[in-house]
């Protein structure tokens, strides 16, 4: 029986591996880009061949084991520490409450709407700053913190460009790093809702502006990354892309590892998450810790939809454009140009060699479709931000498609909390879009509180009354039969 607190002693052999050029560097130092093509980097344990020692069905019962974990560094993410980024000693680990986020059927009642779609989604917005970068970050400030102890560092900055939650989350896990690491985000101006600009201002961070949009911003940390000693914290650093895949081992773990018969539904912005979790599934399949891949579906809004052009084309007359975006309510992934790319190439032929034609599609979806994808899950009991409005928006157009019959359950992410992007729902309530995203509200889906009774009132009215003038009216608007 494995000890569930027992810090894992194996020690893997990472190394950056180059999906442009192939070259290989070891990790003692931090790397975005190959210094020699410049191509995005993936990070590759040579020993994982040594994790083939351990049955599936042993691997299955460590990580269930550790499931129970009282340790700190064992509690979230790093339960599946041999799977992502085992070069670090326990000190090193962060733990701020990431991982372990639920995955909440739908009720019958959407599923009926549906056409009897099995449907579930996985609330990452439940991770502590509210979005799945968190994974991305513990892993990444957790490597941070090994190259400090190794390479006795005494103070890092860390920078990166955001639309919003990268930014929440680097900033927050900064602010717990006791001064050794600083956090500076770089934001498009105005096209970061006010929830997610303050955050990194709560936490401390150094906040600035660009006028742009996020491709605009990821230049200038890129050109920071490239000429200044700065820690890049976007997914284009390969450490976050780890921490990341530690939701699809989530996913399998719920599932009891059969994950037969599943459909991921996933946003891509950047693409960090994608590649993350098709690299997550593609680790577990080798060990033999599931024995069925699940299908993955990436989403993309018609107004920043580079990814899905690529693959709407036939294979052979396939090109990479990067686009430029319109404004999107799913801004989390309004992202033309997205640095991950390479890596879904990647990954999407891997996954289609294992697991065939269709086990990796992906969809367009329009702007209507994903705020109203958002508005219906929340009205059904879930907390669903617009980015898990657009999975289900991608949902129901793969049913249109007809790539996904009702039996096999769809596993949608909620990237964020819904309270994060709960400004572009009001926008829809009040009827308030500007043209440019191209919705027209449904007047039929709003609501509006309603005031029971006038303010003047208050005054007018002894207190006793004032109440039951009140309960009256509401009694009115309800309809309500005495007791
Ligand atoms: N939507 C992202 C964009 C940056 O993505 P990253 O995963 O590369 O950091 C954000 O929240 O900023």
């Amino acid at each position: 029986m494995p000890e569930m607190n027992a810090f894992p002693a194996y020690r893997g052999r990472m190394e950056y591996f180059c999906l442009g050029c192939g070259a290989r560097y070891g990790t003692e130092e931090l790397h975005y880009t190959c210094p020699n093509c410049g191509g995005v980097f993936l990070l590759r344990d040579a020993g994982f061949d040594t994790l083939r020692e351990r049955s599936g069905e042993e691997w299955r019962t460590v990580f269930d084991t550790r499931a129970g974990a009282k340790s700190d560094a064992l509690r979230g993410i790093f339960r599946f520490y041999e799977l992502m980024a085992p070069v670090m000693d326990e000190a090193d680990i962060v733990y701020l409450g990431e991982g372990n986020t639920p995955i909440i059927s739908s009720s019958n009642r959407l599923s009926a709407q549906l056409g009897g779609q099995r449907m579930a989604f996985k609330n990452d917005g439940q991770n502590p700053s509210a979005s799945f970068k968190d994974r991305g970050m513990a892993c990444a400030f957790s490597f941070l913190n090994h190259l400090i102890r190794t390479r006795n560092l005494d103070e890092i900055l860390a920078v990166c460009a955001s639309t919003g939650d990268t930014s929440a989350a680097a900033a927050l896990y900064a602010s717990y790093a006791d001064g050794r690491i600083k956090s500076a985000v770089i934001l498009p101006q105005g096209k970061v809702t006010p929830q997610q600009l303050a955050q990194p201002l709560g936490s401390g961070a150094v906040v600035l502006e660009v006028p742009g949009v996020f491709d605009d911003c990821m230049k200038v940390v890129e050109h920071l990354a490239d000429n200044y000693q700065v820690a890049l914290l976007n997914s284009k650093n390969a450490w976050r892309i780890l921490g990341q895949e530690s939701y699809a081992f989530e996913v399998a773990q719920w599932y009891d590892w059969d994950l037969a018969g599943k459909a991921i539904f996933v946003p891509i912005g950047n693409a960090g998450n994608i590649t993350a979790i098709m690299s997550g599934f593609l680790k577990m399949f080798e060990l033999g810790i599931i024995t069925a891949l699940p299908r993955v579906f990436g989403v993309q809004s018609h107004h920043a939809d580079p990814v899905y052009r690529y693959y709407a084309a036939q294979p052979q007359e396939r090109e990479w454009h990067p686009v430029t975006v319109e404004p999107s309510v799913a801004q989390a992934a309004m992202i033309g140009n997205p640095v991950s790319f390479p890596r879904v190439r990647h990954f999407a032929e891997r996954y289609e060699a294992i697991a065939g034609p269709g086990s990796f599609q992906v969809v367009q979806v329009t702007e209507q479709a994903i705020i109203e994808g958002m508005l219906l899950a929340n009205r059904h009991g879930h907390i669903s931000c617009t980015q898990g409005g657009e999975c289900l928006a991608g949902l129901i157009r793969a049913r249109e498609l007809r790539l996904i019959d009702a039996e096999e359950t769809a596993v949608l992410d909620a990237t964020a909390h819904m309270l994060k992007f709960i400004g572009f729902q009001d926008m829809y309530f009040e009827n308030t879009f500007p043209q440019s995203y191209g919705i027209t509200p449904d007047p039929a889906r709003s609501n509006r509180p309603e005031l029971v009774i006038e303010a003047a009132e208050k005054e007018r009215l002894a207190p006793a009354e004032y109440t039951v003038a009140c309960a009256q009216s509401v009694v009115e608007r309800l309809g309500l039969k005495a007791r």
